[in-house]
């Protein structure tokens, strides 16, 4: 069965369970009591440690748990331009969402680095055959070709990776300030829908926050849906 076909008729309370599976609860578990009174940088330590430290299974259960969840999301909004990002230091994969996104003919695009403004993202089209290049974290990103940039106002939804988010939707990730400086006029353009993606364990309760941080209205988790 296709990927598309297996998950897009489910509902996401529905998938497994109200607590979800027992390797969603394990990875729940692995950071109940991170004291957020933390310095950013010892949260963002502790918390990468945490997701990358998930088996490979726990990792293979979780994307496709999520992906169910994100795609019931996607298909009430209607998303045909959607913008996500290629998993590293064991973030949410995104595998199993970019085949179902493609199988549905939903247009995908993966961020890069801009090659002169520094901290600033592009986001370039992205099908099975596009050139892929490692970027200076190693993280692949597609070769830059004008062609295939996206305008980020013409995009519907992004997928945002973090590495923790706190119960009122308050993002933290990797410290560069890219997606801060993608997502910074959103709210006034009403475009794009940012999305956040992660395992339950990168939730925390309070998140130290900066004024250049910009909220996630809405992150996907395995085991559910936060809106905020
Ligand atoms: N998968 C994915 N792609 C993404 C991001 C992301 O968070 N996840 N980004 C989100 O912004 C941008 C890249 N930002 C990143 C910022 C820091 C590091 C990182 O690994 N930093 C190392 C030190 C790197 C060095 O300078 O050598 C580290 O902290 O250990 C990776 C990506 C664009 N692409
Ligand atoms: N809108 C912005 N304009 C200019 N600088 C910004 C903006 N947003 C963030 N920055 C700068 O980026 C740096 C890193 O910010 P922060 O630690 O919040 O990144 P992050 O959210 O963890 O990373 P990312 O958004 O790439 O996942 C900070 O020094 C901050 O001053």
């Amino acid at each position: 069965m296709s990927i598309t076909s297996s998950v897009s008729n489910t509902s996401a309370q529905t998938v497994n369970g109200p607590h979800g599976t027992q390797s969603e609860i394990n990875a729940k578990s692995l950071s109940p009591n991170l004291n957020t009174n933390l310095s950013r940088a010892e949260v963002r330590k502790q918390i990468r440690l945490a997701r990358r430290s998930l088996s490979t299974e726990v990792q293979a259960e979780a994307s496709f748990a999520a992906c169910r969840r994100m795609l019931e999301k996607l298909s009430a909004l209607k998303a045909q331009h959607v913008a996500l990002y290629l998993s590293h230091d064991g973030e949410l994969a995104t595998a199993p969402l970019i085949e179902a996104l493609w199988q549905q003919g939903i247009q995908t695009y993966l961020p890069r680095l801009h090659p002169f403004n520094v901290g600033q993202l592009l986001f370039l089209h992205y099908h099975a055959d596009s050139p892929m290049q490692p970027n200076q974290f190693g993280i692949l990103e597609p070769k830059l070709d004008v062609r295939n940039v996206m305008p980020v106002e013409r995009l519907d939804v992004v997928i945002t990776p973090l590495v923790a988010f706190d119960i009122k939707g308050n993002r933290m990730g990797m410290g560069g300030g890219y997606y801060d400086r993608t997502l910074a006029n959103w709210h006034s353009k009403g475009k794009p829908l940012p999305m956040g993606y992660a395992h339950d364990c990168q939730q925390v309760s309070s998140l130290p926050c900066e004024h250049w941080d910009v909220p996630l209205p809405s992150i996907i988790t395995p085991s559910r849906i936060w809106e905020f």
